[in-house]
Parts: structure tokens; sequence; C-alpha cells
């Protein structure tokens, strides 16, 4: 409940609209209430008339209570498209509001406070549950706030006429509109929570599924895979069928308590007649509001119901929210030193609830310009070192600089403007060739763009493209060979002109001729900035190169390739290594 609370408050800038939704909902029930009221006295009272005689019919006044019944028949119409209007246009800025605040809250935790989670669940976090709380206002909220307002004044006009009809009137109201829907609501709780976390991880299992479905297929693991999603699904439908079933009596018990207190209305109008209470054509009034009064309690079983499973969803979406980001981000950042010298002293990093730091004690000076290169086996802590210059991760101990300014107290964004990465995993986006380079510089003209690729090696392969830059990359990059998207992401490189220039093994796995095309262009784009490679090959490395080695965290030599190569160290055992292996 206090999810749902704080949802609310999320409507605070358009409370104006909401009021207004609100008002215009409560003037429906009550133009269509005192419509029918009015209607039934009318014809009851007309009827009494017409059996009168004469003078009773030419006393009688037609006039005003027909213009009463177009009047009401009027507003009703009216209210109605107005409140809809209204309705809605809440809801879209709600739903745009709280896209932006989950976007903006799930930004700060990637990429390493999300690294636990599951791709889709976040799908569903973001775009179902999102979703579903975007009508919590239309379908929620607001049938509350009507009925209870408009119950309120249909039971004071009736209790003006007789207290006892305007209590029997709350009475039933209550009953349909509040116990009956609490006892749906009991019965559905259960299903509605389940039917929540089905589908979570339904979709999960099928982002998942479709993600990896070329691995499946060869791993002949697709049919399992089906039928786990199958399973869920089975699960969904039951739990949607008992949600049904359940929204299926909550409607009937209520479509039967407002036909039981309009006939209710029948015998008391009649007593209150007899004891010359009210009026004969009154009881016509008495039965016809009641029946008309229920519509404002006819959506709140549906509302009750929903209710669970947009608790659920809340929950779900600001537990996301309420993540403490990994690293915390200073309100500005200092002015940009200088010089952009590098210093770690005794830097240690540890990731969240991980039981050993992935870097324990680093010092490390790079002097701007300089090119090292980090070696160091698999999960020796080099691309944890490019987290720490990237913030991406805070370090828990030591002091960490550039150009004299601490890392901590530059923006994240200000950071990562001086770097940029190239990897041996490239995220390609879907879309044209273009939106995948403009990534990398907003404002890049074509011909910035083409020389971009010309330096990446990829021009060639663009301009044989019949749809040149505007030719769709696919899904991931699904059009595109390994090679090509690799050379996509150096393009992207070449865009950005930062002073410094992080690789994490981009050559990976790139056959020879591409891999010497690719080296060359990385050179040509290296000159002129500082530049810290991760790579596993010793091959490339000229003996005056400096060379940094990490195992377990720690720096276990740091020096000239030549040098280190000789001695009895890290390096040297790693160099005797690869030379035994590229015997075999
Ligand atoms: N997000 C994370 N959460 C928890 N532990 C992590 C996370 N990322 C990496 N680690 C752990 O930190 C250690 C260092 O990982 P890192 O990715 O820095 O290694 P690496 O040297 O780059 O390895 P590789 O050459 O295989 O890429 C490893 O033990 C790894 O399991």
């Amino acid at each position: 409940m206090r999810d749902l609370i704080r949802l609310l408050r999320l409507y605070a800038p358009y409370r104006v609209w909401v009021l207004a939704g609100i008002g215009l909902g409560v003037l429906t029930v009550l133009a269509n209430f005192a419509l029918l009221a009015l209607s039934g006295w009318f014809l009851a009272a007309t009827g009494v008339v017409g059996v009168a005689g004469y003078a009773a019919q030419n006393a009688f006044n037609f006039f005003t209570p027909a213009a009463g019944v177009r009047f009401f028949a009027t507003l009703r119409v009216l209210a109605r498209y107005a409140g809809r209007l209204v309705d809605h246009e809440a809801t879209f800025r709600l739903l745009a509001r709280l896209r932006m605040v989950a976007y903006a809250g799930l930004e700060p935790l990637a990429p390493v406070g999300l690294a636990g989670e599951r791709g889709g669940d976040l799908l569903s976090r973001l775009v179902a549950d999102i979703d579903r709380l975007g009508d919590f206002f239309l379908r929620v909220a607001s049938p509350f706030m009507i009925a209870a307002a408009a119950a309120l004044v249909m039971a004071l006009g009736f209790a003006i006429v007789s207290p006892e009809a305007g209590l029997l009137l709350l009475l039933g109201l209550v009953v349909a509109g509040v116990a009956v829907p609490l006892a749906s609501l009991g019965l559905g709780r259960r299903p509605a929570g389940a039917a929540v976390a089905l589908q979570a991880t339904m979709r999960a299992d099928l982002v998942d599924s479709v993600q990896g479905m070329a691995e499946l297929l060869t791993c002949n693991a697709s049919g399992a895979m089906a039928e786990r999603v199958d399973a869920a699904s089975a699960a969904l439908l039951a739990a949607q069928r008992r949600l049904a079933a359940i929204a299926g009596f909550g409607a009937a018990a209520g479509l039967l308590v407002a036909g039981l207190t309009m006939l209710a209305m029948l015998p008391l109008g009649g007593a209150l007649a007899d004891a010359h209470r009210i009026a004969g054509p009154v009881i016509a009034l008495l039965a016809l509001g009641a029946m008309a009064a229920f519509e404002a309690v006819a959506p709140l079983p549906a509302a009750f119901q929903l209710l669970g499973g947009m608790a659920d969803s809340a929950r779900r979406v600001f537990d996301l929210l309420d993540r403490p980001p990994p690293v915390a981000e200073p309100a500005s950042s200092p002015r940009r030193p200088a010089r952009l010298d590098l210093r770690l002293d005794g830097v240690s990093l540890r990731y969240p609830g991980a039981a050993h730091p992935a870097l324990a004690g680093i010092d490390l000076a790079i002097a701007e310009g300089e090119h090292v290169t980090i070696l160091g086996r698999s999960g020796a802590g080099k691309t944890s070192l490019f987290n720490l210059l990237l913030r991406f991760a805070p370090h828990e101990a030591g002091t960490a600089t550039i150009g004299g300014v601490d890392l901590a107290a530059i923006r994240g964004d200000d950071l990562r403007s001086l770097f940029t990465v190239v990897s041996q995993t490239t995220a390609i986006f879907a879309g044209t060739l273009r939106d995948n380079l403009l990534l990398a510089r907003p404002d890049a003209d074509d011909a910035a763009l083409w020389r971009a690729l010309e330096t990446a090696r990829l021009a060639d392969f663009v301009r044989a493209r019949p749809g040149g830059l505007d030719s769709l990359v696919g899904e991931a990059g699904a059009k595109l060979s390994g090679g090509e998207a690799r050379r996509l992401s150096l393009a992207r490189a070449a865009l950005r002109a930062t002073p410094f220039l992080l690789l994490d093994e981009p050559t990976e796995g790139l056959d020879p001729l591409t891999e010497a095309e690719f080296r060359r262009a990385l050179a040509g784009l290296a000159a002129g900035r500082t530049v810290i490679a991760i790579t596993h090959r010793l091959d490339h490395l000229a003996d005056d190169d400096r060379v940094v080695m990490l195992a377990e965290g720690r720096i276990v030599a740091d020096g000239r390739f030549g040098a280190l190569r000789q001695g009895a160290g890290p390096v040297a055992r790693l160099s005797r290594l690869r030379e035994m292996s590229l015997r075999f």
C-alpha cells in the first residue's frame, strides 16, 4: 500500500488534471442519477395526473421536469466525454513521467549494479509493470474517489426525501462497492500475485530464448526451453482464468445487490407514501434513482481486483529505483585539469556483494600521452581497472586521480567524456549504420561519418550496400559479421576525439588480415592520446613498450616489456608459456 501511495505522489504535477477527471466523473454519475430519478418521478407523476382529470392536467407543469430530463441527459454525455479526455490525458502524462523516472533510476545502476539482473525481468519491470501502473489513476484511484464522493451526495439526496431511503441506498452501495469487492480481492490476491510473477518469469525466459536461439538450437535445447515457457504459460492461464471467474462473481454479486436495493425501495416507498411522508410518484424516483446510483460503484470490483497486481508492480518498480547506485555522483564537476596524468595510490575495488576485491592496493601512474599494455590471466582484474576509471564501480580504498583531481569528485558523464572504449564486445543497436555511428557523436555530419568509416576500413563495405549509411544492421547487429561489427565500433571510436583510449582486446577473434587492418587503424587513433590496452597477446609488443601485469587484483609487474621478459618474473613466465603454446 505504501508503494501505491508513493505512486499517487507522482501525480502531483498533474493534480489539476486528476482533480478535473474526478470532478467530471462525479458529475457524470450524479447526472445519470438525477436523470433516472427525475424521469421515474416524471413518468409516475404524469401517469397519476393523467387519471386525475382535466383540471389536474392543466395545473401540472410538464415543461420544467421535461427540460430537466433533457438537461441531465445532455450533461451526462458531455461530462462523460470530457471526463474520458481528461482521465486519459492524466494517464498518459503519468505514464511518460513513470517511464522517465524509471529510466533515470535505472541508468546509474548500469552496468555493475545490474550485473545480477535478468534482461527479460528488467524489461518486464520497465514495460509491463509500468504500463500496469499507468492505469492506476484511471482504473483504481479515480473510481474509488468518484464512488465515495458520488455515493455520499446521492445518499444525502435520498435522505432529504427520507432518511430511511438514504440509509438503505448507502447500505446497498457500501455492500456492492466495498464488501463484495473486498471478498473478491481476498479470493483474487493469490492468483493476481502469481500472474504478475509468472508473466515476469515467462517474459524473461522468452527474451533469453530469443537472444540465445542459435545456441539453444545447436545444443538441441530449444524443446526444453519451449516446454519451460509452455509450463509458465499454462500456469499463467490458470491464474488468469481464476481471476476472471472471481471478477465474474464480483460483477454478478454487485448486480444482485443493486437489484435487491432497488426492489427494497418499493416497499419502503410504499410505506412512506402510506404514512403520507412522500407523494406516490416519489416511489418511482426512489426505485429508479437507486438503480442509477449503482453506476458509481460498478467499476469498484475490477478496481479492487487490479489493486493486488498494481501493488506488486509498484513494489517491483520501486524496488529497482530504491537500489543505491554503485557509484555516488557529485553535484557538479571541477574544471578540467590542464594535464591529464592518471594516478592510482593503494586503490582497491570490490563489486557489490563480492567476497574478494577485484583490485587490491593498486599503485599506478600513467602520464598523459603514454601507451600502457595491461596483461593478466582471466579474472586478474584488467576490466575492473577500466570499470574503475570509467566510474562504473567505486574504489573502496586508496586514491584515484586524473590531473590531480579525485575521480570521485568528477561527475560520471564528465569523466566518461574523456574516454573512448573499444572492446571485443560491442553493443550494436537495431537501426541503421548511421544511427549506430551517431551514438558516438550526435552532431557529426556525413563527411565526418565517412571519414570515421575510412579510418575503420569500413567505408567500402558501407558504399557497397544499397542503403549506404541508412542500411539496417538488424537486432544486435545480426546483419553484420563479427569483424564488421568490431570495425563499426572502431568507427565510433574514430568519431570521439577523447584524450584517453581504452582498448579491451578489440582484435581478439579477428582473422589475421582483418586484425592487421584493425591494428593499423587503431595505431592511427592512438596517436597523441593516452592509451591503456588490455591484451592476452604478447606477439605485438615491442621491447620498449610499457607493460603492467595484474594477478588476482594486484600489480605483479610494471616496466618495459623487453626487460621484464628477460627476467624470472611473471611476464617472463607468461612469455615462455606463450612461445611454447605457439610451437604446439
Ligand atoms: N559485476 C561484477 N560483480 C561481481 N564480481 C565481478 C563483476 N565483474 C567482475 N567480477 C569479478 O572480478 C574479478 C575480476 O574480473 P575482471 O572482469 O576485471 O577480470 P579480467 O582480468 O578482465 O578477466 P578477462 O580477461 O577474463 O576479461 C573476477 O573474479 C570476476 O569474477
